[in-house]
């Protein structure tokens, strides 16, 4: 069994570089009970990699990922860099990789922890249990088509993208979706808006052929304009939504207020030769630099890491115990504390964590 592995490390801007030492401090407990070594490799990405070099994605730092068996990503963006046109900002950075590593499959898991239930702006009845994934094509839809521009025509700006999805890509999403079902509670829902969209008719067709070699599992088709609004309603009928880029993208955030928090979400992004780890939300501008971001979805993001690309599942569940653990003792960040429990920073969520491990 493979016992060293090579980690290119990717914090970026905000409160990236706070939310990956904390992943790393974990990796290191955990390299030592298991008796595996990490040999990490540093990459600038993002804002950083603009100030240092005016590249979001620097050659050096694709070559980096391309040479590890996975990335372990912190979040890119912020004011600073907000201005720039959209193909040299530092999003732009973390589109390509996903393009240049061909990560097409992004896992975005959601559970309800019980410690956080009551705390919820939700009802406990309607979010307690929850247990989904958010599966999101990652490489396709209107974040990459073309054409793609801003111009002056007639006289006044206008600005367009394009949505499409070739039916290999669909395809492909699609089987994951279901061999993922499969081995959970057995049900697809996909998400669209075929009642409007060309793109979204062929999704739903090519998701039916899929299907047709996956029948001990349910599907059902949903436009994503009402699972906004079920997700929220019913959270526990779902078990994997399989869909498109940008509808992933906000139905996941979504999501993320079922867990109690954006800080809670963490995800994996895999493709046929590369895996990718990150938490599901942004750089956090507004409380980036202040030791306070909660580094648990990134914590989950390197549990993810640990049990994909590591084959050491008992790392991972050993991980998320430790972080049911910290809940269940009252332990909380800003962004999910309430009365009565106790408000801890990031250095001091992380060292909780470990202690329970
Ligand atoms: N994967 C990535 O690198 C992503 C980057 N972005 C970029 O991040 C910047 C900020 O975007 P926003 O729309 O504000 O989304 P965001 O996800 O950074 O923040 C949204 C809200 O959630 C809170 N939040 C997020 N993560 C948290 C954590 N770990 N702990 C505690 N609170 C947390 C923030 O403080 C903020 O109030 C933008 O430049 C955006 O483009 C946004 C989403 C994903
Ligand atoms: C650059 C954005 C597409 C990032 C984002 O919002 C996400 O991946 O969830
Ligand atoms: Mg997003």
């Amino acid at each position: 069994m493979k016992k060293h592995f090579k980690i290119a490390v990717l914090p970026g801007d905000g409160i990236g570089p706070e939310i990956i030492e904390s992943a790393l401090k974990v990796l290191d407990v955990i390299s030592k009970k298991y008796g595996i070594t990490f040999e990490y490799k540093h990459g600038l990405v993002g804002g950083a990699a603009i100030d240092e070099t005016g590249d979001p994605l620097p050659p050096e730092t694709l070559k980096i990922c391309k040479e590890s068996d996975a990335v372990l990503f912190g979040a890119v963006g912020g004011e600073k860099w907000d201005n720039l046109p959209t193909d040299k900002r530092p999003e732009k950075g973390l589109l390509r990789i996903r393009k240049e590593l061909e990560l097409f499959a992004n896992i975005r898991p959601a559970k309800a922890y019980a410690p956080l239930l009551s705390s919820s702006p939700l009802k406990e009845e309607v979010i307690k249990g929850v247990d989904l994934v958010v599966l999101r094509e990652l490489t396709g839809d209107v974040y990459f088509g073309e054409p793609r521009g801003r111009e002056v025509r007639n006289g006044e700006r206008v600005g367009y993208n394009t949505m499409i999805y070739y039916e290999h890509e669909i395809k492909r999403i699609a089987k994951v979706a279901f061999e993922m079902a499969r081995n959970r509670r057995k049900k697809v829902t996909s998400v669209d808006k075929a009642n409007v969209l060309e793109v979204s008719g062929l999704w739903r067709e090519v998701v039916n052929e899929v299907h047709a070699d996956y029948l001990d599992v349910d599907l059902e088709h949903m436009y994503v304009d009402n699972c906004a609004m079920q997700l929220i309603r019913r959270p526990k009928d779902f078990d994997v939504i399989v869909t498109g880029n940008i509808f992933g993208d906000i139905i996941s955030d979504e999501a993320g207020a079922l867990t109690g928090s954006l800080g809670m979400l963490p995800s994996a992004s895999i493709g046929e030769r590369y895996a990718f780890y990150e938490p599901i939300h942004g750089s956090a501008p507004d409380i980036a630099g202040k030791g306070i971001a909660n580094p648990i979805a990134t914590i989950l993001s390197a549990a993810m890491m640990l049990e994909i690309t590591c084959k050491l599942p008992q790392a991972a569940r050993d991980i998320e115990k430790a972080v049911e653990k910290v809940l269940e003792d009252d332990y909380r960040t800003a962004d999910i504390w309430s009365p009565g429990t106790k408000k801890v920073n990031t250095a001091e969520m992380t060292e909780e964590i470990i202690k329970r491990l």
